[in-house]
């Protein structure tokens, strides 16, 4: 479990720039925020607002152009990354969840969430043990050995939600995870990063448009042309 002191995720006047020049684009124009541990925010905003580069920055796919990120205890980025090992950070420390599961089609769903921490050289037996133990949390364990194609949607999001989790990354961050599904098992989705992000002490950033999930956060973060607008959500029960 994530330590209690760790703050989760905080993100200080970030910016990107993609480009230079006359045709340089500021997707990021100074963006705050800050979602604790245990905690699960929704990020709203329309087309080309800048979701997916704040989304890109935080899970070091691409670097920021100037501003600071802390993620759990650790300071990763201030004006310049502080982390030398991207790979390990996003291995370790960070957990994906998106709109369509991606599971490995040739592996069995245990094989699917053990396959992070095989990688990262942990024994195979110890690492299914704990992939079996997370897909029993998430209600599947009794499917531990189908192949992907033999679930539906909810139960693959399921998997990939536990693939997310199996490293224990003090945050997740979810893209449009419910787009695909129906309201009830885009709720139970929800319901899941819920209980997941308690037990666990995890931040869980979702970015979505789905207005069968909206309602249920507690707060909001709104971007709009590259910056970010904090509002309380209706919170409303999932259950
Ligand atoms: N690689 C890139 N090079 C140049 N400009 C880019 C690049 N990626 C994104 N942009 C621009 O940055 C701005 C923010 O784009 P971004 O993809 O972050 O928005 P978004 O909110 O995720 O949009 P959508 O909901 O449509 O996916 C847009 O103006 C976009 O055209």
């Amino acid at each position: 479990m994530a330590e209690s002191n760790s703050i989760g995720i905080k993100i200080q006047n970030l910016r990107k720039r993609y480009g230079e020049g006359d045709t340089a684009v500021d997707a990021l124009k100074g963006v705050d925020m800050q979602v604790g541990p245990g905690e699960v925010v929704g990020l709203v905003g329309p087309s080309g607002s800048g979701k997916s580069t704040l989304l890109k920055c935080l899970g070091a796919v691409i670097e920021p152009t100037a501003g600071k990120m802390t993620l759990g205890h650790d300071v990763i980025y201030d004006d310049g990354w502080k982390i030398p090992d991207l790979r390990a950070l996003r291995r370790d420390k960070i957990g994906f969840v998106f709109q369509a599961p991606y599971l490995i089609p040739f592996l069995d769903i245990t094989d699917n969430v053990a396959l992070l921490p095989m990688l990262a050289g942990r024994p195979n037996a110890e690492a299914r043990k704990r992939a079996l133990a997370l897909l029993h949390e998430l209600d599947i364990g009794h499917r531990a050995n189908a192949m992907p194609s033999q679930l539906s949607g909810g139960e693959q999001q399921r998997v990939s939600i536990a693939r997310a989790l199996i490293n224990q990354p003090p945050v997740i961050l979810a893209d449009e995870p419910t787009a695909p599904l129906d309201s009830n098992r885009a709720l139970a989705v929800i319901r899941i990063l819920n209980q997941m992000a308690q037990q666990y002490q995890t931040a869980i950033i979702v970015v979505t448009h789905d207005e069968k999930i909206i309602p249920t956060f507690k707060r909001i973060y709104h971007i709009r042309d590259g910056k970010t607008y904090e509002e309380p959500g209706e919170g409303k029960s999932f259950l």
